[in-house]
């Protein structure tokens, strides 16, 4: 039987510290809280019942492999499922290129505005006194201002790229996901132009655009979903504003008030400002690298149906695989538990380049402590005792470019003592420290899995998810005895 959520003391239930309020609660951040934790009972009691209803099918059949994906929150859940889709159902992902050319756009705009922002913060500043400590701030000249002014029409694309990817408009519960999610009032929710994307993947936002050319997905080609011709399609406007838009990213005064802000927009999800000849093109399609490097931040859980086939001694064998993928927010976490007790495998992100930054969600929270406790509470979960956790150290490549600018480990993390500030000592010292809390907090022992991953990096991602997945597939196997 799935578990049911109950409530449990944080003694008893390790899980119960993930999902705890942070401190200092505003009243309007408890009435958001009160409604996500009602709404996340019914939606757990929902998945209670479907879970019953598959296993009494299962019974059936096979039973399919389970593979669940956690972390916090921009960890790469998200891009790990879209590269095991794109290798073993790579006909449903390309068709969903018209959507993911929505988000890309979206992904734009919302690095602009940042940008913007920086620069409307600039103009409001009070002008500097002798006695600051700090170098002035670089002035906003008039060719920057009638730049900003000159963008201002990105607001109104913003709008009209929400309403296509959801004609309905976001349901209550979105709203309400959404106001806790960026720590923004929900009364002056839609009013902030700088909310990150996130769709709730109950919403059939990717099929907004199918509709429009039918549901044929074999027969599919997803440059039809697009009306070229309609003059009031966002990228017309993005692509009259190419110039405005690059002349802003390698405008100089910009670059120094995003450096005195440690803004590092190139490290950011959803970064496209270096190739804006490419993106604001006027018959622009994302290639296979740009929906893995696209934003979408995961709302609800999702469940996608793939069919594996393994060779072995008795000839190829296909099963069907259910890969789950959640929403790494801490509100959204509470959704994780009803998945435990029936997973094959766990794939568990921690993006380690994260280690000189702090959640979104809970600014004093170190984003690499969160990861520590996110493992530590997983390895010992009493109903993952028998699951495979295969962990993956994520975003090597921004780690990489991080230490090699200098940002020092051990500013953040003491006991990295006096060690060379390279990728390969950090990296290795990490994975010791994750491997020492799995073996002391796992109920049993278990095989130690884990890989440096840069999940958007197709190559060396899909040579990882293809041994993983003869992994299980043999496991799975030996299992049901179907080879000795
Ligand atoms: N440079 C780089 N970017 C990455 C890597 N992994 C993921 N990203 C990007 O980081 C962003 C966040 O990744 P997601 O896969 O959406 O993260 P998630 O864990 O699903 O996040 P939630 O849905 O909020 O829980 C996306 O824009 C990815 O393209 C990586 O290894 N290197
Ligand atoms: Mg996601």
């Amino acid at each position: 039987m799935p578990t049911k959520i109950r409530r449990r003391s944080l003694e008893e239930d390790p899980l119960a510290y993930i999902c705890a309020p942070p401190d200092g609660e505003t009243e309007e951040q408890r009435h958001v809280r009160v409604i996500l934790e009602k709404e996340a009972k019914q939606i757990s009691d929902a998945i209670d019942e479907q879970l019953s209803r598959e296993k009494a099918q299962e019974k059936k059949g096979p039973r399919p492999v389970k593979v669940l994906l956690l972390g916090q929150s921009e960890s790469g859940k998200s891009t790990t499922l879209k590269n095991f889709q794109l290798m073993y159902d790579s006909k449903a992902f390309r068709a969903e290129r018209a959507s993911w050319r929505a988000i890309v756009q979206l992904n734009v705009v919302r690095s602009i505005h940042v940008i913007l922002d920086v620069i409307t913060r600039a103009q409001i500043r009070r002008p500097t006194t002798g006695e600051d400590v700090l170098p002035a701030s670089p002035i906003v000249d008039d060719e920057l201002a009638t730049l900003k002014l000159r963008l201002s029409p990105l607001i109104r694309v913003e709008e009209i790229l929400m309403q296509r990817l959801m004609p309905n408009g976001p349901d209550k519960s979105d709203a309400a996901r959404l106001a806790q999610l960026t720590n923004i009032p929900y009364s002056e929710l839609p009013r902030n132009v700088n909310r990150e994307v996130a769709v709730h993947s109950a919403n059939p936002w990717k099929d907004v655009f199918k509709r429009l050319v039918g549901n044929d997905t074999e027969s599919f080609d997803s440059e039809k979903a697009i009306d070229w011709e309609d003059p009031s399609d966002p990228g017309v406007v993005l692509h009259a504003l190419a110039d405005d838009m690059k002349a802003l990213w390698s405008n100089r005064t910009v670059q120094t008030l995003l450096d005195r802000q440690n803004l590092r927009l190139q490290e950011a999800a959803g970064f496209f400002l270096d190739c804006l000849d490419e993106v604001t093109s006027l018959k622009y399609m994302p290639s296979d690298d740009h929906i893995l490097r696209a934003r979408l931040k995961t709302l609800g859980v999702s469940e996608h149906r793939i069919k594996m086939t393994s060779g072995g001694m008795t000839g190829s064998i296909s099963r069907d695989w259910r890969i789950y993928d959640v929403g790494g927010h801490r509100s959204l976490r509470a959704a994780w538990a009803p998945y435990f007790d029936d997973m094959h495998s766990i794939i568990f992100l921690c993006p380690i380049s994260a280690f000189d930054q702090v959640l979104a969600e809970e600014p004093r929270l170190n984003r690499l402590a969160d990861s520590v406790n996110l493992w530590t509470m997983i390895v010992s979960h009493k109903l993952l005792a028998n699951t495979n956790i295969i962990l993956f150290l994520n975003k090597i490549d921004i780690m990489k470019s991080k230490l090699e600018s200098g940002i020092r480990l051990v500013d953040y993390v003491n006991s990295y003592g006096s060690r060379p500030n390279d990728l390969e000592n950090a990296s290795n010292y990490l994975r010791k420290k994750f491997a020492g809390i799995q073996r002391e907090h796992s109920p049993s022992s278990r095989v130690f899995y884990c890989h440096m991953t840069t999940v958007t990096d197709r190559k060396s991602t899909q040579i990882i998810l293809a041994n993983i997945k003869d992994m299980l597939m043999h496991q799975y196997l030996e299992d049901a005895s179907l080879i000795p």
